[in-house]
């Protein structure tokens, strides 16, 4: 079985499986009228791209997430700010959350169709670069 979904520059309808290196492309604005999100299938087909995060349906709303256990407080923010930085250069922002003092959640989706596109997951592969080890616990 083969998904595809439409690029988000051309439009044109691509197999999810030819994107290669997500971490290598950019995120393209995500404003445009008529924007919808990616289906089920081409998220499920895109998920092995990155492994460490979780695909779920926040009540009809895909998202993706990751999770990390810091080793304080400021290391959670200092993990923000590194994230933060990508998040601008790309003009594409996840949700950060640092709940209980330790524990980062990052969410990743298109609020804007309210669901995913390849926007997310190309953010969700530039995170996984992040040079952020120090901060882990
Ligand atoms: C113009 C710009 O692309 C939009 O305002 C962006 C900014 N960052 C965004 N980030 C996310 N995750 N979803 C959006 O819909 C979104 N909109």
């Amino acid at each position: 079985m083969m998904f595809h979904h439409k690029d988000q520059l051309s439009g044109h309808s691509v197999p999810a499986k030819c994107i290669t290196d997500l971490s290598a492309e950019k995120c393209v604005p995500c404003n445009r009228k008529g924007l919808s999100p990616m289906t089920e299938g081409s998220a499920n087909a895109l998920k092995p791209k990155v492994p460490e995060w979780e695909l779920l349906s926040d009540g009809g709303v895909m998202k993706l997430r990751r999770k990390w256990k810091v080793k304080n407080f400021l290391s959670g923010l200092e993990l923000f700010k590194i994230v933060a930085d990508l998040a601008e250069s790309e003009g594409h922002h996840p949700d950060l959350h640092l709940v209980g003092w330790n524990n980062v959640t990052i969410e990743i989706w298109t609020h804007a169709c309210g669901g995913l596109t390849q926007n997310d997951f190309i953010l969700a592969a530039k995170i996984d670069k992040l040079p952020f080890e120090s901060h882990l616990k």
